[in-house]
């Protein structure tokens, strides 16, 4: 069980189970001299095609002539490995930094301190009629009723729920019941595109050469592009793809762009390779037989890695014998490793020509070799990509994934911020954003670049980018000022600025400009061109703002940002999908939507029955204490019915509620249990249960057993009522018909025991009722009167908690005044 480092030879290597990836990849050797040996040599972001991933399944390997044997070297063991990490993130996850949790365990410390003074108290109490050792069992029985030791159980039975549900209803699988409730808080959805908002699969559109520095005219078809020439090859020869069980395997762009070319690879046998020398991963020529004088080999690969953007493979021509290398990649990067007087001046404007229309497009050139074989092997890949001739752009079609509008508009009108962040070109990110509705047709977005980013604190340039139209405004005070305005506070999504940049814009922007770095964090829309280790960063920077950020990704290059998010929702069944909570089988957008409703219900459901368990146990420690008062206490058949019959039944009733399935509403969940709304509402049920048991505590004298006894079990059946949240977030109560048909019938047994209990329960339950029905109906009165104010009172209560507080209403002031101050 290791991660190894291949030294000698080539694998193809089946990474499906880590990355998601499904096409199996080539793996080279390391290709320098003195590999793994000396210091400085492996660097594990830049060699991840020369790395042997731990749980990964080896398709093939093959020896390169006569280097020798296929050779690997072991680098890491175990939880040390790649997939030792992902175990780890399962077994270990991160903690959830979850204001309900927090809240939760501040509550309960609370409720620990009123049980330990009510112990003191009771032991002291009872000292005075009773043993040391019976007035201490009285008082753990309190410490038992005050801090209900069913709490944990409770809670977890409603995201258990949760999942199974989710499981059930949208084929999301979610590996901590824990994080449901986390989702339900979400504020801010990030979205990775390609393969996320985008189908996986691309279709070729067309290549569009580029010679003497001049853009030609496209070509749709590239088969028309002439064998012999350099474009031909490259487009045959670029790639990773391999043979496996005869047939050709490898990435989707790659399969598209080599098929649309018609050559053929070949690859050679185990029992003829000598035939190869220079030893030859593949050799390519075209399918028509008269063009076999364009026959190349390719000696050596350099894979494609998300973080340098880029490809390269190295060539023989079998007629000439001489060497070329081909590169593929981002066009920003391609261009930039081209020899400047060959670059188009007017590349830039084809690009954004395509990019703007949501093409992918992908820039390849190549230079020729002077050197020998024996010099090329062992050459550095950043001394084999330079210097190149641009040789044209190829522009893919990646279709938008069914339903990606709907789910954003859903998200919008939920207040929740959508983020693109993806490797991809910013035009076309732009452009798959607007596409999707992520960019909202009234918005107005800022593309931010640098002037020079070769030069430090060189300028910031703001460029209006509306609709497909550039215009370009120079640096520009009035624009950073409204940045300032519009990120002094949380941003809700609904602003009408946003802002695109690319993950180098970025990072100049968080050393040069930090004091934006938080304006843009509110602003941003799109991050483009933005590394694995950019993607999780950012996530970590929205964190830090006071997001509660969700991640959308396919796994493959998202996996860092997937498991840094409060909520990461992988579209891949992956192992690596593992360090994030929820994967979708589905593979479509709409599985966001299901977690974030499934979360929002699980958080509501939650609060309630964390409410519930909170007033439970203090409504029965008020009963205990009165009755404790007159040295009495409940019987065993009480305790039980109490305890088992009602609270137990009701908890499990209040957590099983399904969330309602309509659109999400503008107004999350409550995340915090001590803010007004919860506390105050807790409070007030408290003091209304309180002051009716004491009511009927006094009101039947004789009978105080009973009293209490009877108004406190109906008074377990209204906190479930009153705690009950249905709609928006959850279905409403008149769709549970268990709920409704177990307080019924709770209701039902409480009058059978008040006015008509048989001799044989009335004794079980040891049950001493009042011999005058007036008192009976003394106490019913008080029960539906407490019935009445409960509910009452808590709409009261819920109306108060959506009205702005005095702080909000000191925010509006503010904004007012600005509006005010802007139309002078
Ligand atoms: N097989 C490939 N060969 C050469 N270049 C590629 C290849 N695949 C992608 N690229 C280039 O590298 C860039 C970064 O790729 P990466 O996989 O990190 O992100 P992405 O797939 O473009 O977007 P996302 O982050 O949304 O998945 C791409 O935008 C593209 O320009």
């Amino acid at each position: 069980m290791c991660d190894a480092v291949l030294i000698h030879g080539t694998c193809i290597v089946d990474e499906s189970t880590l990355t998601g990836e499904s096409v199996p990849v080539t793996k080279t050797a390391i290709w320098r001299e003195g590999a793994v040996v000396g210091e400085d040599i492996y660097d594990e972001r830049v060699d991840s095609g020369s790395t042997l991933y731990c749980g990964t399944k080896v398709v093939q390997s093959r020896k390169n002539g006569r280097e020798g044997e296929v050779l690997a070297v072991c680098i890491r063991t175990g939880f040390a490995t790649t997939k030792g990490a992902v175990v780890r993130a399962v077994l270990y996850p991160p903690p959830l930094d979850f204001k309900f949790e927090k809240d939760s365990y501040k509550f309960v410390a609370c409720l620990a301190a009123v049980a330990s003074i009510a112990f003191v108290y009771t032991v002291y109490d009872k000292l005075r009629k009773h043993t040391l050792i019976h007035a201490i069992f009285y008082g753990l029985d309190l410490i038992t009723i005050v801090v209900p030791p069913a709490l944990p159980a409770a809670m977890t039975v409603g995201s258990m729920h949760a999942q199974a549900r989710l499981k059930r209803r949208s084929a999301v699988f979610c590996l901590s019941p824990r994080a449901i409730n986390v989702a339900g808080g979400i504020d801010c959805v990030c979205f990775d595109k390609t393969g996320t908002l985008t189908e996986d699969t691309l279709d070729l559109w067309g290549v569009v050469p580029i010679e003497n520095g001049q853009i030609c005219q496209p070509t749709r078809d590239p088969s028309t592009v002439p064998c012999d020439s350099h474009l031909s090859a490259a487009l045959a020869s670029c790639h990773s793809l391999t043979i496996v069980k005869g047939e050709l395997v490898g990435d989707p762009l790659d399969l598209k762009m080599f098929r649309s070319n018609d050559w053929i690879l070949e690859e050679p046998q185990m029992d003829n390779e000598s035939q190869f020398d220079p030893p030859f991963t593949s050799v390519l020529r075209p399918r028509r037989q008269a063009e076999l004088r364009t026959t190349v080999g390719v000696v050596k690969q350099l894979p494609f890695s998300s973080d340098l953007s880029r490809m390269s493979v190295v060539c023989q021509n079998l007629t000439d014998g001489k060497f070329t290398v081909y590169c593929k990649g981002a066009p920003e990067i391609i261009f930039s490793l081209c020899q400047p007087q060959l670059v188009p001046r007017d590349c830039e404007v084809t690009l954004q020509h395509y990019t703007q229309k949501g093409y992918r497009v992908i820039a390849i050139a190549y230079r020729e070799l002077e050197a020998p074989w024996f010099e090329i092997k062992t050459t550095k890949r950043e001394d084999l990509e330079w210097n190149l001739n641009p040789l044209g752009l190829i522009v893919f079609e990646n279709p938008l994934k069914p339903g990606c509008s709907e789910v954003m508009r859903e998200l919008h009108n939920a207040n929740i911020r959508t983020i693109m962040v993806t490797g991809d070109n910013l035009q076309t990110a732009l452009s798959v954003a607007r596409n999707c509705e992520m960019i909202q047709a009234d918005k107005s977005i800022q593309e931010i670049r640098i002037s020079s980013l070769a030069c430090a604190h060189s300028p910031l340039t703001f460029t209006s980018v509306t609709g497909i139209d550039i215009n370009p405004v120079n640096f520009n005070e009035k624009i950073v000022e409204n940045l300032r305005i519009e990120g002094e506070e949380k941003s809700t999504g609904t602003d009408r600025m946003c802002v695109a940049l690319t993950g180098e814009t970025w990072s100049y922007i968080k050393i040069n400009a930090p004091e934006l770095v938080s304006n843009i964090l509110n602003q941003g829309i799109v991050f483009a061109r933005m590394s694995p280790g950019q993607k999780q960063q950012l996530v970590q920077d929205l964190q830090a703002q006071g997001f509660c950020v969700g991640m959308v990704g396919d796994g493959a290059n998202d996996c860092g940002a997937l498991g840094a998010a409060n909520a990461g929702i992988s579209l891949s069944d992956a192992e690596a999908s593992a360090a994030s909570a929820f994967t979708a089988r589905t593979r479509g957008v709409h599985a966001v939507l299901a977690v974030l409703k499934e979360g929002r219900a699980a958080l509501t459901t939650s609060f309630g029955l964390f409410k519930y368990m909170a007033a439970y146990s203090l409504t029965e420690f008020t009963s205990v204490m009165l009755l404790y008062s007159q040295d009495s206490n409940f019987s065993d058949l009480q305790y039980l019915y109490i305890d088992l019959g009602l609270i137990t039944v009701f908890a499990y009733l209040l957590s099983h509620g399904p969330p309602s399935y309509g659109a999400l509403v503008k107004n999350a969940p409550e995340t915090s249990l001590l803010s007004r709304g919860p506390l105050l509402s807790l409070l007030v049920q408290l003091g209304i249960m309180g002051v009716f048991q004491m009511a009927a505590f006094y009101a039947v004298p004789h009978s105080r057993n009973y009293g209490i006894f009877v108004i406190s079990s109906v008074q377990y059946v209204l906190l479930a009522f009153v705690f009950f949240h249905g709609p928006p977030h959850r279905a409403p109560m008149s769709q549970d018909w268990l709920f409704i048909g177990t307080t019924i019938l709770a209701l039902l047994f409480m009058l059978y025991l008040m006015f008509f209990p048989a001799d044989v329960i009335e004794k079980l339950f040891d049950l001493k009722s009042p011999d005058k029905v007036k008192d009976r109906l003394l106490v019913l009165f008080l029960i539906l009167a407490n019935i009445f104010s409960a509910i009452v009172i808590e709409q009261i209560l819920r109306i108060y908690a959506t009205l702005p507080r005095w702080t909000d209403w000191h925010l509006l002031a503010q904004r007012f005044y600005r509006i005010c101050q802007s139309h002078r």
